[in-house]
């Protein structure tokens, strides 16, 4: 049997991981806009993009409360970077006027932390234990665009990665470093893009 696995497809980088989901044996991969289309998966991705506009698209197409119903039902939903914004708490760098969230993880994030478009990088991170079992234990491919970082989190938020601040930002921010994967329960968020690599281990 495939387990049906959902992207939400309102905008952003939906594609980029119907395209890897496709990969993985046993998954069906499931563009979702409609609310009978979040009904027939098992777990959801919420993909990166620009977390003000999906939220907009989503609160349209009268999508929002049927999201927060399935994340508050205890299904598995991951959010990659303007994903992590959506199911974040609390979001710091807002649009005047705030955007809404859907809520469910314990976290508070800072929307555009590491700058803009044009301050987007890659790096190495060291793999978490739950990344590990599915393969190598090798660092993976960070890729962070115009990425969220996480400020602090609730004490049952899981961290699965942290990045450590370059010298001069430390000083700026009063840290050493940031949290950048989470997973409490069912639900995980990643600051970084691991759809646009060819890892498939997240
Ligand atoms: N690549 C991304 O998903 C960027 C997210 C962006 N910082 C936002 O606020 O939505």
């Amino acid at each position: 049997m495939r387990i049906r696995i959902g992207v939400l497809a309102l905008q952003g980088s939906f594609r980029e991981h119907m395209f890897l989901l496709q990969k993985i044996p046993g998954v069906e991969a499931v563009e979702v806009r409609t609310k009978e289309e979040l009904e027939s998966v098992a777990g959801l991705i919420i993909p990166g993009g620009e977390s003000t506009t999906m939220a907009l698209v989503a609160e349209r197409w009268g999508l929002l409360p049927e999201l927060q119903s399935f994340a508050k039902a205890g299904k598995p939903v991951w959010g990659t970077c303007a994903g992590m914004i959506f199911l974040a708490e609390a979001a710091e760098g807002q649009k005047k006027g705030g955007q809404a969230l859907l809520g469910g993880l314990d976290i508070t994030v800072s929307r555009n932390f590491f700058g803009a478009q044009i301050n987007s990088f890659e790096t190495r991170l060291p793999a978490p234990d739950c990344i590990k079992s599915y393969g190598s234990t090798e660092d993976f491919r960070a890729v962070f665009i115009r990425a969220p970082a996480v400020l602090s989190a609730g004490p049952e938020v899981e961290v699965l990665a942290e990045y450590t601040l370059m010298p001069e930002e430390a000083v700026a921010y009063g840290r050493d470093k940031v949290i950048v994967a989470v997973r409490k329960g069912v639900l995980m968020a990643t600051a970084f893009h691991p759809e646009l690599t060819t890892d498939l281990r997240w």
